[in-house]
């Protein structure tokens, strides 16, 4: 029996800053963003959206688009990071707008939970509600990932910056792709990219005027809790690497083959933090690959260097690149990082991308290389089944991505400082953030939403 993914929805902030207005004000040169990592725009939150409420939006439109029958729902499992409370998931709130809208106690029998690891942690759920539908074909699952990729400004992830949400149904004999049984895995406990709770004085709060912090207590030394990550950009490649290069090379010995398992792979689908990422991690396991080089052979550092260099500056390399990676790269380009959700924005692109092009892609695999910091790879391949495109028709990707709307620099950095306090565009047919119930001792508390119609 085959299991899968069955239909796909997403939402994201619909209002964007193009990089080129981000990189002027930085005085960054824009080919370096344009050119080098792919950038083309980055969307971040309006005043009245947060990770719940892009959750709520993908899970409000995969119900709507696909007529589901919430009774059939075994689980709602939650990819993401930016949890907005350390007891109550995300997932219990995405219930409660859930019943609001479908009804009471649709959900009561639903188990939820949210999972975090880092841009890995929506992997994970869908691996999770893979393993449960094949041992209870007749029930169904809810995978969401939702993020807010939020930088410190002038940082360098910065121009990285995105949010929004995917969700899936997974079924047995699903209509849009089939997951084969191999998952291979490759972890190591580092710093790459975390979060961390801060100690903040307390007459430092006095002064600070910067909604994102979040207090636990007003003693003396107040721990904090800050959306934005600490993280070293470059060693996070370098671990993304090590990461990925290691899961692909287990996953050969788990399919015992010595063949490149990009060439049999139609599409290949990373998590792109940015546009370009896949690029220029990938060259690395091509030029091993092709080399038909194993990852325990000892090479020269220096020669190593000089072989991945000249691979990824190939023609063959750029033509791999454009058929098997850039239809993926296409809505990361005008999205931005996703976390949780990115890998499968790659996913959703690569089928857009077709299914608008009229390319049959039925019966094709597809290889999919995750990541998340702190660091976990998962490599794993699916099929692409016969009702894909009936599956996506209502997705329209790249038509929703063009009503976006441009948004100016100041506008852009007093959403960013949580300073602007009216939304940029008005909600329609959508959840919203209504209100934060703000308590003392608890400077911020809990959080209200409504449907807006
Ligand atoms: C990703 C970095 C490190 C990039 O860092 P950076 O310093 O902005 O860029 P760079 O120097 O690494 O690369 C610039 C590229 O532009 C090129 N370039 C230069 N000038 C020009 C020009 N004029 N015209 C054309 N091209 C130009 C230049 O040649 C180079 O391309 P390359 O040759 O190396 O392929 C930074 O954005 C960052 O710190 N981001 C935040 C962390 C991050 O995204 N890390 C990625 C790996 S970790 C991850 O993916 C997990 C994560 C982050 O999603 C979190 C999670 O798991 O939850």
């Amino acid at each position: 029996m085959k299991t899968g993914i069955d239909a796909i929805s997403f939402d994201v902030a619909n209002i964007h800053l193009p990089i080129k207005t981000l990189a002027t004000a930085r005085n960054i040169e824009p080919e370096k963003l344009e050119k080098g990592l792919g950038l083309i725009q980055m969307t971040l939150p309006d005043v009245h959206q947060d990770p719940v409420v892009f959750g709520a939006n993908a899970l409000t439109k995969l119900i709507l688009d696909h007529n589901i029958n919430l009774n059939e729902i075994s689980r709602i499992y939650v990819g993401t990071e930016s949890g907005i409370d350390s007891s109550k998931p995300i997932s219990s709130f995405l219930i409660s707008l859930i019943e609001q809208k479908f009804g009471e106690d649709t959900l009561a029998e639903c188990d939820v939970v949210d999972f975090t690891f880092a841009c890995i942690g929506g992997v994970d759920a869908l691996q999770n509600c893979i393993d449960f539908v094949k041992l209870n074909p007749a029930k169904k699952a809810i995978v969401v990932t939702t993020d807010f990729a939020k930088y410190d400004l002038n940082s360098t992830g910065e121009y990285t910056q995105g949010a929004g949400a995917v969700a899936m149904l997974v079924t047995s004999n699903p209509r849009i792709i089939a997951f084969d049984e191999n998952w291979a895995t490759s972890t190591k406990g580092v710093f790459d990219f975390f979060k961390p709770y801060r100690s903040i004085s307390k007459e430092a709060i006095t002064q600070n005027t910067n909604n994102d912090l979040w207090f636990d207590n007003l003693e003396a030394e107040i721990e904090i809790h800050k959306d934005q990550p600490v993280f070293d950009g470059q060693y996070s490649n370098q671990c993304y690497m090590d990461r990925t290069r290691n899961a692909y090379f287990s996953f050969k010995k788990l399919k015992n083959t010595t063949k490149t398992l990009y060439t049999t792979w139609n599409s290949i689908i990373m998590h792109l933090p940015y546009s370009f990422q896949g690029r220029r991690m990938l060259s690395e396991i091509y030029a091993l690959d092709s080399a038909e080089k194993i990852i325990s052979e000892n090479i020269e550092p220096a020669d190593y260097q000089a072989k991945i260099k000249e691979v990824a500056k190939s023609e063959e390399y750029r033509n791999f690149v454009t058929e098997k990676l850039q239809p993926a790269e296409l809505a990361s380009s005008l999205i931005g990082n996703l976390y949780t959700g990115s890998i499968f924005m790659g996913l959703l692109s690569t089928l857009a991308h077709y299914y608008d092009t009229n390319k049959e892609i039925a019966g094709t695999q597809f290889g999919f290389l995750a990541y998340g910091s702190g660091s976990k790879s998962k490599v794993f391949e699916g099929t692409i089944q016969p009702e894909w495109k009936a599956a996506l028709a209502n997705v329209k990707l790249f038509e929703n991505l063009k009503e976006s709307k441009e948004i100016d620099f100041n506008t852009y950095e007093s959403l960013h400082k949580k300073e602007q306090k009216q939304s940029v565009r008005t909600p329609k047919n959508e959840w919203i953030l209504d209100r934060i119930e703000k308590e003392i001792p608890v400077l911020i508390g809990a959080r209200y939403y409504k449907w807006v119609d």
